[in-house]
């Protein structure tokens, strides 16, 4: 894995000169140039290695970006929520400081190769007076991985104007993290051998995002539940206010993590022997920070033929809908009773 880190702050453009009246969009960020250390990335004082490394691309030629990779999941494949993530900087990069991300649709094509970089070429679909349409290409030895249309529209006044109301949760100061939970789960001693190692797989899982599940799950006792599932989630490390280009990438990031799992929580008795996101689409509501705790409210309302749906909505902290969310994902499984192949 490589891991760069220049200040990735400057590669999207932060300007908020695009305002309509009555639309307050954060200032810039003072906070440009804070120095930080690869080593000490998940020190919450520090810039975010999502800022420094992960969707800090590469410009090879005009709209041609490469991008690295930071954490890779067991299944040895790209995590999805990367690709998508810088897929979307290599669109915002090509569009003006006025517009900014309102939609995304992504498909999954290929596994990504862990092994080698990723290319983002970008196809400036269409620009209009006030939406700009981009279609990006992830590629790898040659052949596409991704393919993603993200939609920019600049900020535009309306009497019409609604949203559901954010559930009534815990705040994150009153939930633990996941590793806090796994440590409370090691501590225990009768924990067999198996779940201990389980455990500290997921505990050595160096995923630059931070969860407070809601309802903390039974990571070894597996009870069926229904498929819904509610957690506060942030980037770790510091990214700053005022780049709501950069928040939307962030946000592309954070929420392909743990998404799909809410179709599995129904059935405790099978295990997954395949599962990956096979298409991602996201909408930005409103202003957001990914640095600090917003709520991810996350339901599958259907699976069936091997796949799963699952929808999701991200709540800022004080009630506002920022972004949601759609994923189908294939989910082929085994009887928890059949030893895995893996
Ligand atoms: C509360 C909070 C708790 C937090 C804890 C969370 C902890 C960890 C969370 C980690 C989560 C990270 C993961 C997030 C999700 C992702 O990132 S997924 C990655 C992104 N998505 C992808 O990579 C998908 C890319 N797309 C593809 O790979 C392909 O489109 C596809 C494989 C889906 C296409 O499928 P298919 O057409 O079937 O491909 P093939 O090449 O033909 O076959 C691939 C393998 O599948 C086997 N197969 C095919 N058909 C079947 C079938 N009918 N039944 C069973 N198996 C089948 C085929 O044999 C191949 O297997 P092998 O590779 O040969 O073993």
């Amino acid at each position: 894995m490589a891991d760069q880190t220049d200040d990735g702050t400057k590669t999207l453009d932060s300007s908020n000169s695009g305002e309509s009246p009555g639309v307050v969009f954060p200032p810039e960020s003072p906070e440009e140039g804070i120095p930080h250390s690869s080593a000490t990335h998940f020190n919450n004082d520090l810039k975010s290695v999502l800022v420094t490394s992960v969707l800090n691309l590469e410009a090879l030629d005009v709209d041609l970006y490469r991008g690295t990779h930071h954490w890779v999941p067991r299944t040895q494949r790209l995590f999805g929520g990367q690709i998508v993530g810088q897929a979307l900087v290599a669109a915002a990069k090509s569009v003006s400081d006025h517009h900014y991300a309102h939609s995304l649709h992504c498909y999954f094509v290929r596994a990504g190769d862990p092994k080698v970089p990723v290319l983002y070429q970008v196809e400036r679909t269409r620009d209009g007076r006030s939406f700009c349409v981009r279609s990006v290409k992830a590629i790898q030895h040659g052949q596409p991985i991704l393919i993603c249309q993200a939609s920019f529209h600049m900020l535009q006044e309306s009497p019409l104007q609604h949203q559901f109301t954010m559930p009534v949760v815990p705040q994150p100061e009153d939930l633990l993290t996941v590793e806090e939970l796994i440590h409370q789960y090691l501590s225990k001693p009768d924990l067999a051998e198996t779940a201990r190692q389980g455990l500290n797989k997921l505990l050595a899982n160096e995923v630059p995002i931070e969860i407070k599940p809601v309802n903390p799950p039974h990571f070894y006792r597996h009870t069926a539940t229904q498929p819904k599932q509610l957690f506060w989630v942030r980037a770790r490390g510091h990214i700053g206010e005022g780049n709501m280009k950069l928040h939307c990438c962030v946000a592309a990031y954070v929420s392909d993590y743990a998404f799909l799992g809410t179709a599995l929580l129904p059935y405790p008795n099978y295990r997954a022997k395949f599962s990956a996101s096979l298409d991602h689409a996201m909408w930005f509501h409103s202003t957001f920070r990914t640095d600090e705790w917003m709520l991810y409210e996350c339901e599958s309302p259907w699976a069936g033929g091997s796949r799963g749906l699952v929808q999701g909505r991200l709540w800022r902290r004080d009630g506002v809908l920022a972004v949601s969310c759609s994923q189908e994902g294939v989910l082929r499984v085994r009887p928890a009773t059949q030893p895995s192949k893996l």
